[in-house]
């Protein structure tokens, strides 16, 4: 959806609202800044015309009371330092402003941009799975860093050059105009012009910098698949092939930033003949005033200096207007997340006790158009165990989400009730906390692998945790490790195998002692010894939980007390592993296949 850039302006302004104090000292310092600058060509002009020629001296009050009271123009005569002191104090105090404009700038921004992190982040740990299933990770984290980075950028530099060249602007040309109107009405009209041509001319290339950021991001997704995938390359062979294609990715990238440095350099050489055509006028035309006694030699020296002060800025100001288009795309992105609607609790949500029958009645469910799950009956008893076999792709996970409301089943789509409460309405913490999910992908945090197996249930409790990793028969495996339980997993860490991970993610989903429990294929990684000494553990540790057990494999689910088949989305049998072999179809004909028979 679009978003207005009243929106954008509106969400900017909110986030920036708690640092209103640290913008509002930054703008004043600015303003203080640019005025003690602007005193430095006053000072030297009145020491020309007042001090070394004769111009009688116009000075506010106090300063006047000051002059006369030193002495007057002999003293000042006779002692030039006080006047380049006059210029190096306006510079100092000019300087110290400008500290304090930047370091306003900076906190206001960072304490902004804290906040647009933290929004986006709890934001993004409360939208639903489908949201980040139908998103790529890889955008959601470009967007929580790189379009963060721009708005702050955008904050912290660019909005605030363009208060200070406003401001400068302003103060220089209302000067001027008090000084003689000619000069500063010639100043005025090359403003639009520098302005016009710096605005055209990067609004005219900011498809050649998108160019040479997309080169760049390809260049950085070669190096990441390159390194992720550094195992395939190797067992492949695949160096020299992989070596060539970042050499032609490289290059494309060194050549669109050469072409860019070209056209850079057109504009700034050309920008340098605007400016100094400017210059031009301005000596020629201020020497002519200067001449007639128009104006005097100071006040010339004053509308040189000013004129050279503003080119910069000024042609700054046209290239940071262009690059806020690239802020509003940003800014954009971060709206679209943060508009995505999370996942709301319903009031009123129950939080009835879990230790009850499942009952699936006439479930069918799909993801947009594709239809995944057809007419699903069936009981799962509580306390017992109930085994899910079938083909890839044929909905045994979505069961689950199903289950604990990961997807919520739509109107008409059938019920899923546990002890006759629909899941649907009973509180989602509540019914996650309860239903302890052993994943298919165990997914382990960069930490140690004790806190990997307290993450969910929070105990504090090693001799729980090895208690579980002891069922898990994962125990003796982490006590080899040199650091045993403090070892910590991942990129920096241990390397574990895939039979480690999924035994690990087991051990931490026994750690909620959960009463239902659902292990979705989570078992796929290991040796049928393994994976029998587990399931056996587990039958006598589990009490009364409700265990959900999903499986490829025949010999994981036979124990179960009853098993259902499912088929393209649709029960082909239900029975327990005798009935199923009794009934002769598709389970006999997969067990027969898997037992080698
Ligand atoms: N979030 C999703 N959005 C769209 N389609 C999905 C989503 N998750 C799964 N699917 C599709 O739904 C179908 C069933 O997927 P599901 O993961 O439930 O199957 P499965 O039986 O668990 O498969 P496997 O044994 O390979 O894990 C598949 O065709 C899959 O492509």
């Amino acid at each position: 959806m679009k978003k207005t850039k009243h929106e954008l302006f509106h969400m900017l302004t909110g986030f920036a609202k708690g640092s209103k104090r640290y913008f509002a000292v930054a703008v004043l310092a600015t303003a203080l800044s640019i005025l003690f600058s602007f005193l430095m060509p006053q000072v030297v002009g009145f020491t020309v015309d007042s001090v070394i020629g004769t111009k009688s001296a116009a000075l506010p009050g106090f300063l006047m009371a000051l002059f006369e009271r030193a002495g007057g123009r002999d003293y000042l005569r006779a002692n030039f330092i006080v006047c380049a002191l006059g210029v190096v104090l306006c510079a100092c105090l000019s300087g110290i402003f400008n500290y304090f404009s930047r370091m306003g700038t900076a906190r206001g921004t960072e304490g902004f941009v804290k906040r647009l992190r933290d929004t986006l982040f709890t934001h993004t740990q409360y939208l639903p799975f489908s949201w980040h299933t139908e998103n790529q990770t890889g955008d959601i984290i470009q967007r929580c860093t790189y379009d963060v980075d721009t708005a702050q950028r955008f904050i912290s530099q660019q909005l605030i050059e363009v208060v200070r060249t406003l401001l400068l602007v302003a103060l220089a040309l209302g000067i001027m105009f008090s000084m003689n109107v000619l000069l500063a009405v010639i100043a005025l009209c090359f403003i639009p012009l520098i302005l016009g041509y710096s605005g055209f001319f990067f609004s005219r290339i900011a498809d050649k910098f998108e160019e040479a950021d997309e080169a760049e991001g390809e260049l950085m997704i070669h190096v990441q698949e390159n390194l992720t995938g550094v195992r395939v390359v190797r067992a492949f062979g695949r160096e020299r092939y992989e070596t060539d294609r970042f050499d032609e990715k490289n290059e494309a990238y060194v050549g669109k930033w050469l072409t860019l440095g070209k056209i850079l350099g057109y504009f700034w050489g050309i920008g340098d003949i605007v400016s100094s055509g400017e210059l031009l006028v301005m000596v020629t035309v201020g020497a002519a005033l200067a001449a007639h006694g128009t104006i005097t030699l100071g006040e010339y020296l004053v509308f040189i200096s000013y004129t050279v002060t503003m080119a910069w800025p000024v042609r700054q100001l046209g290239h940071i207007i262009s690059e806020m288009s690239k802020t509003g795309v940003s800014l954009r992105r971060i709206k679209e997340i943060l508009d995505a609607p999370v996942e709301e609790e319903e009031p009123g949500a129950l939080e009835p006790p879990l230790d009850r029958d499942i009952v699936f009645d006439h479930v069918s469910f799909a993801y947009g158009a594709q239809s995944v799950l057809t007419d699903l009956n069936f009981t799962v008893k509580k306390g017992t165990t109930f085994g899910i076999l079938g083909t890839t792709g044929s909905g045994k996970s979505t069961v689950t989400y199903l289950l604990n409301r990961l997807y919520d089943l739509p109107e008409g789509g059938g019920s899923i009730k546990i002890g006759d409460v629909d899941v649907r309405k009973i509180d989602r913490h509540h019914l996650r906390r309860h239903i302890g999910l052993v994943l298919q992908e165990p997914f382990l945090f960069s930490k140690t692998i004790f806190e990997n197996i307290d993450i969910a249930a929070r105990r504090r409790d090693l001799s729980r945790a090895r208690g579980a990793a002891a069922i898990a028969a994962v125990d003796d495996s982490i006590l080899s490790f040199s650091n045993g339980y403090d070892t910590v997993v991942g990129e920096r860490g241990v390397t574990l195998s895939g039979g480690q991970k999924q035994r690990i993610a087991i051990a931490r989903t026994l750690m909620l002692d959960a009463p239902i429990m659902v292990f979705d294929d989570s078992m796929s990684s290991l040796d049928m010894e393994t994976d029998a000494k587990i399931r056996a553990s587990l039958r006598a540790n589990t009490g009364d939980a409700t265990v959900l057990l999903i499986s490829h494999r025949i010999s994981t689910l036979m124990q179960a007390d009853k098993i259902m088949v499912l088929e393209n989305g649709r029960i082909a049998e239900l029975g327990s592993h005798a009935e199923l072999l009794e009934k002769n179809g598709v389970y006999k004909r997969v067990y027969d296949l898997q037992s080698g028979t």
